[in-house]
């Protein structure tokens, strides 16, 4: 039902209205528990978004917050077995945009909650859910507000848990089994548009660089030339250190010994899209338009680059880098947007968030024996919410395979209905651990 009404989001302040309206009925229609408990207050924030505050029967605890995303974004038919906002069930899989992003999220919470509730189960922590309604187009209007409505209510929270990491299954060729990714940390970004402008002219009597040329250039020096390598700096160099004796030799005695090995490994990590976006500030270039008429010489050209910047960069920085590698004076540099990495959240035994994390991973993952910290390299809503908390996390409980992380955005997203079922057990199980005492707990993998 939530994947048949398409809260499609196409630009900053340019949604599916009609669809996010039809969203709010229907989870008041299929959770009505959740909407008629009294310890619950709803509030519908920024015309769209939904912020529950779950009051616990303790106040002594520190509240946290799940957060989750109900926009999505465009998918035309065309690629799709299945239509995308039809949430047809197919071999034991429901397919459709938001699936995996993040749809699933969203109901997962709610119905964990419900069954909870139906249960009369009352929580002794405290904690909101915030369900954003423009993730896709930056969160300015939802999770920024929901953000600034809490921290005028004068709320910290203990944690955070939102989207951005999955078990990871497949992503690197050598490690035999899947293992969980809780990212500690956020990539930042920066768009900046590169501009060159030349005299109009008729395209018989050509300069020998038209605008586009020299922009064209420009932008093939920026591709051509990588962001430095940063292996060894953020949570990769330990995710892997974690991960050292689940590779089959010789990687694992490479991984094992990384103050020997690094060079190679830093290498190695290259070689793969998913795997360099880890290891350095990446650059994409995802817009270009020039040119008015085919004979005549264009007065401007224009391209886009989205850089997103490893956590051990600013956006200055990457911004002094791009000049550097450009070396062009005629070309013009306008920052569109840009958005510093986020730091590091603690992952360490007194860590309340990664360790309730991790812990409800043992138990309802018990095949899964290593939880890493790691990187996410995209960006969340989780993003707007610094303010309230040094914790956040993002991990989604769900299997993730190559060809699935493909899907997100991509054609054919899907969840199997067996993964859907876990992920609300994740949540059910996630909120009463939250209300258990916390005691160290040992590592697995240690065991
Ligand atoms: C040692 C580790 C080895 C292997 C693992 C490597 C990489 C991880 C593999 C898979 C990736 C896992 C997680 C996911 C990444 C993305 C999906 C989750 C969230 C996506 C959120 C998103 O798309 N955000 C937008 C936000 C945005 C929108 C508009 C303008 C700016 C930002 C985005 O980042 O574009
Ligand atoms: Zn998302
Ligand atoms: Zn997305």
């Amino acid at each position: 039902g939530a994947i048949q009404i398409p809260t499609v989001s196409f630009n900053p302040g340019e949604f599916n209205t009609t669809a996010l309206a039809a969203f709010g009925e229907y989870i008041h229609k299929v959770f009505p528990t959740v909407f008629r408990t009294s310890f619950i207050q709803h509030e519908v924030v920024g015309e769209y978004s939904h912020l529950f505050t779950v009051q616990g029967s303790d106040p002594s605890l520190q509240p946290y917050m799940l957060l989750a995303h109900i926009d999505v974004v465009p998918a035309p038919d065309q690629g799709w077995e299945v239509p995308p906002f039809s949430g047809l069930e197919r071999d034991g899989f429901i397919y459709g945009r938001g699936t995996l992003d993040n749809k699933n999220s969203v109901m997962a919470i709610l119905q964990a909650l419900e069954l909870l509730l139906i249960r009369n189960y009352i929580p002794r922590r405290s904690f909101f859910i915030a369900l954003g309604h423009d993730e896709e187009v930056s969160g300015a209007h939802g999770a920024q507000k929901i953000s600034a409505l809490l921290q005028a209510r004068g709320v910290q929270l203990a944690f955070i848990v939102d989207e951005g990491s999955f078990i990871l299954d497949g992503f690197i060729p050598s490690l035999k089994k899947p293992f969980a990714m809780v990212s500690v940390s956020e990539k930042g970004s920066l768009n900046l548009m590169l501009e060159v402008n030349k005299t109009p002219g008729h395209s018989s009597a050509p300069p020998k660089e038209t605008s586009i040329g020299i922009l064209a250039a420009a932008v093939s020096r920026l591709e051509q030339t990588p962001m430095p390598n940063m292996f060894g700096s953020g949570p990769l160099k330990m995710t892997l250190q974690q991960l050292a004796n689940e590779f089959s030799f010789p990687a694992n005695v490479i991984f094992n010994n990384l103050w020997l090995f690094w060079p190679i490994v830093s290498r190695l990590m290259e070689r793969e899209d998913i795997t360099n976006a880890l290891v350095r500030t990446t650059t994409a270039v995802t817009m270009f338009n020039a040119g008015i008429k085919v004979n005549v010489i264009p007065p401007v050209a224009q391209a886009t680059v989205n850089f997103r910047i490893h956590p051990a960069q600013t956006v200055q920085e990457v911004l002094k880098l791009a000049k550097d590698i450009v070396v062009d004076d005629r070309v013009q540099f306008h920052v569109l947007e840009s958005f510093e990495p986020l730091p590091v959240s603690p992952f360490d035994d007194q860590a309340l968030g990664y360790q309730l994390i991790r812990q409800t991973i043992q138990s309802v993952f018990p095949e899964i024996n290593i939880v890493a910290p790691g990187t996410c390299i995209a960006q969340t809503d989780s993003r707007h919410y610094t303010n309230l908390t040094t914790g956040i996390y993002r991990f989604n409980p769900v299997y993730l395979q190559p060809q699935d992380f493909r899907s997100i955005h991509g054609i054919n997203e899907r969840i199997s209905v067996q993964a859907y079922e876990t992920q609300v057990k994740f949540i059910f199980e996630f909120i009463q651990n939250a209300d258990t005492e916390q005691r160290p707990v040992s590592h697995l993998h240690e065991l």
